[in-house]
């Protein structure tokens, strides 16, 4: 997303005066403030923010937070990175990434790595992706159709990280070996109280990450030692130099792809379980895509271009990311004091920019909660060129893998309609569990058909 210049108007500045209010909110309880409700309630900031307005703070994880969720109040913490804010994932999140991850470095640094990892998503790098993320894809739906009643959403998550394993280290059907598992285990514990003992979903990260890094370090190394590297991400960090010309240490190496495997599938699964399910209820929206992908070439490859003109696909795909974002939103410090819409953020204070609540603003978003492509339409005052829409974040930490992303939900949703029918099974909780991201409680149980075999 392109940062537009901010107007320096006397609502957004920087000031040293704290004549301005703090944010109106509560800090609830001592010590703990409101971190179980925001941990457990998926309305946490829908109710603060309809009764506070879109800027509120609380109490969180330790430390007062200030909420964003106004379409200004969003571009002015993702422009300012760095002057006013900087990243700060939860402390059970950084200490599972790992100090050397991307989503943690600032400064120089980050942008140096950014620039080297940046690689792996360029558009001549994701070309030579299709071929691989297509036919995993081909190989689960050929299973779900024999299978034909599932849970969709552990499926999903299967072919997602099956992806993520090869094309970033090279490795076939992940999901199905012990990484997978410890993989798993090792995601429950991302965004939790960060109590490390034994028997804490927390401690048991822990010794999922020590397990997980030695597996990467065996196969980083087999990658350093050998002539050829390989074309996939991991190869291409290996060879990768920074600036002065010196390479990523091993304990960087395995950070950056811990980080890779995590994003490349843990998000990807929650817009695709969200597609299948919002689709599945809406059978005019159905019809639609079916009608635009009849003007595919029959059995000819898809490509860039090919998938470039499915925009239909394209609108269906935003509203679903808007309805249901995969990041709820991001986490930052105020490193200098500054005050935005006439409230003070103090210095030390967390912030956190709500995608979620930003997408559900009713002036942008008309009757918000209705799943509508059309808001999408070209030509139409399409929102997704403004900080209203931000399923990906902005600025400078705008989702590195956004195209990567965007590519892998189009090949899916592609063989999908093309190859399957498929019924949401009655009698199940379709409501969402948010954390780490949004999935139908009970996993979308589905009944599938061979719509190809149907004629
Ligand atoms: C639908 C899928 C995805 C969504 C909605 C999504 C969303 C986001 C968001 C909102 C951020 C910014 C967080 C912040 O502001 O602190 C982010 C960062 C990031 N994403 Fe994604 N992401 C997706 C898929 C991916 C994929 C497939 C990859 C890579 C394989 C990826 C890699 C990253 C990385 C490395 C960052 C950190 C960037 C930085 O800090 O400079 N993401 N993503």
């Amino acid at each position: 997303m392109p940062i537009e210049p901010l107007p320096l108007t006397a609502r957004f500045m920087n000031t040293t005066t704290s004549a301005a209010s703090l944010p109106p909110g509560t800090l609830g309880l001592p010590f703990i403030g409101e971190t179980l409700a925001f941990l457990r309630d998926r309305n946490f900031a829908r109710d603060r923010a309809a009764r506070y307005g879109p800027i509120f703070k609380t109490h969180l994880l330790g430390r007062p937070t200030v909420f964003v969720c106004s379409e200004e109040g969003c571009r002015f913490v993702l422009a300012n990175e760095s002057k006013y804010f900087v990243v700060s994932w939860p402390p059970s999140t950084r200490k599972l990434l790992g100090s050397l991850s991307l989503a943690l470095q600032t400064g120089g640094v980050h942008y140096q790595r950014r620039r080297i990892l940046a690689q792996a998503f360029q558009p001549r790098a994701l070309a030579g992706y299709i071929e691989t993320m297509d036919a995993i894809c081909c190989s689960f739906i050929e299973r779900w159709l024999q299978v034909r009643s599932l849970a969709w959403y552990p499926e999903l998550r299967q072919l997602t990280f099956d992806i993520a394993c090869k094309l970033f280290v090279g490795m076939d059907s992940g999901s199905h070996n012990e990484l997978g598992e410890q993989f798993e285990l090792w995601c429950q514990g991302l965004f939790t109280l960060p109590l490390n003992f034994p028997w804490t979903r927390f401690g048991r990260a822990r010794r999922n990450r020590d397990w997980l890094l030695q597996q990467l370090e065996e196969i980083i190394r087999k990658r350093q030692e050998s002539d050829d590297p390989g074309d996939d991400a991991l190869g291409l960090l290996v060879r990768s130099r920074d600036e002065d010309g010196s390479q990523l240490g091993l304990d960087e190496l395995k950070d950056q792809v811990l980080l890779l495997l995590f994003a490349g599938h843990e998000t990807l699964t929650s817009s695709l379980v969200s597609f299948c399910l919002l689709v599945g209820q809406h059978p005019d929206v159905r019809d639609r895509l079916l009608a635009e992908l009849d003007r595919l070439p029959d059995d000819a490859p898809l490509t860039l271009e090919s998938l470039q003109q499915l925009t239909y696909l394209e609108q269906v795909l935003q509203e679903v990311m808007r309805c249901i974002p995969p990041v709820g939103g991001g986490f930052r410090t105020v490193i200098q004091e500054c005050e935005l819409d006439g409230y003070r953020l103090p210095e030390g204070w967390g912030v956190i920019y709500q995608i979620a609540q930003l997408h559900m603003n009713p002036d942008r978003y008309p009757d918000p909660d209705r799943f509508d492509p059309d808001r999408f339409a070209p030509g139409s005052d399409n929102p997704s060129q403004t900080y209203s829409y931000a399923p990906f974040g902005g600025g400078l930490r705008e989702c590195l893998g956004k195209e990567f992303a965007r590519l892998e939900m189009k090949i899916v949703a592609v063989r999908v309609l093309q190859a399957c029918d498929w019924t949401i099974t009655p009698d199940q909780d379709l409501s969402l569990v948010v954390i780490p991201s949004p999935r139908p409680r009970d996993g979308l149980r589905v009944v599938m058909r061979d719509r190809r075999s149907a004629g």
